[in-house]
């Protein structure tokens, strides 16, 4: 790949904030009383035995869903070095699993995240790629915020030459009800600096991506 394109990083007419940081914590107590009234919407008793726990059982499970509103990307991202590396870094088949902000049914596949150093080799570690797109993963989302959203991360942190990032996801949203097409995914990408200059630097990172 050639190396004559500037390091893009914050500031960039692209980039995206991350996001607000809710500055509350999860309310268990609040999310608790509404499942507990959707049970009574749908005619069902929340006392019967099976049920009984089910409110606090689902709170605490979109707690954790949701745990990405309250983590800052730069705790994640906080720990960079320097390795003499200016090609592509790229990590394959991430499993991703979020939720649609529409119907808060999931949507999961796998993401691909890549990037180009800059010219001192500003990398970090490869789980860091990981812990981002499960960072963003954890928000009522659309797939191609959850996209661009890690892409910008990645931008702002490493003032990398180019980033990309691939996502393929199958939304339940239109699988188990709705439209009813299960097994169709959805790909949505989004590329910053180089991998948006360069024809040639795209198509070799998403033919890499395609594992040819
Ligand atoms: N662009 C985008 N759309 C999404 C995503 N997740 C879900 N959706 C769509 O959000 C749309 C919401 O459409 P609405 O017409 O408001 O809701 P709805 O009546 O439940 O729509 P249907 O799913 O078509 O029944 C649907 O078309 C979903 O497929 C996503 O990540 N990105
Ligand atoms: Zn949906």
């Amino acid at each position: 790949m050639t190396s004559s394109v500037e390091p893009i990083g914050a500031g960039d007419d692209d980039s995206r904030p991350d996001g607000a940081l809710n500055s509350t914590q999860f309310d268990q107590e609040r999310a608790e009383a509404a499942i507990r009234e959707l049970l009574l919407a749908a005619g069902e008793d929340p006392e019967r035995e099976g049920l009984r726990e089910t409110p606090a059982r689902v709170a605490r499970a979109y707690r954790e869903l949701f745990a990405g509103l309250y983590t800052n990307p730069d705790d994640v991202l906080d720990r960079t070095f320097d390795e003499a590396h200016e090609e592509l870094v790229l990590v394959r088949d991430i499993p991703v699993y979020s939720q649609c902000e529409h119907h808060l049914l999931p949507f999961h596949g796998y993401a691909h995240v890549g990037y180009i150093p800059n010219e001192q080799g500003r990398v970090t570690g490869l789980s860091k790629l990981a812990r981002l797109v499960d960072l963003y993963g954890r928000r009522p989302q659309v797939q191609e915020r959850l996209t661009s959203q890690v892409a910008d991360a990645l931008a702002q942190r490493l003032e990398p030459r180019g980033v990309i990032v691939v996502i393929e996801a199958e939304h339940l949203c239109m699988g188990m009800r709705g439209v009813r097409k299960a097994g169709a995914t959805t790909t949505t990408s989004a590329v910053r600096g180089i991998f948006r200059s360069s024809a040639s630097s795209r198509s070799e990172a998403l033919s890499l991506i395609r594992g040819k």
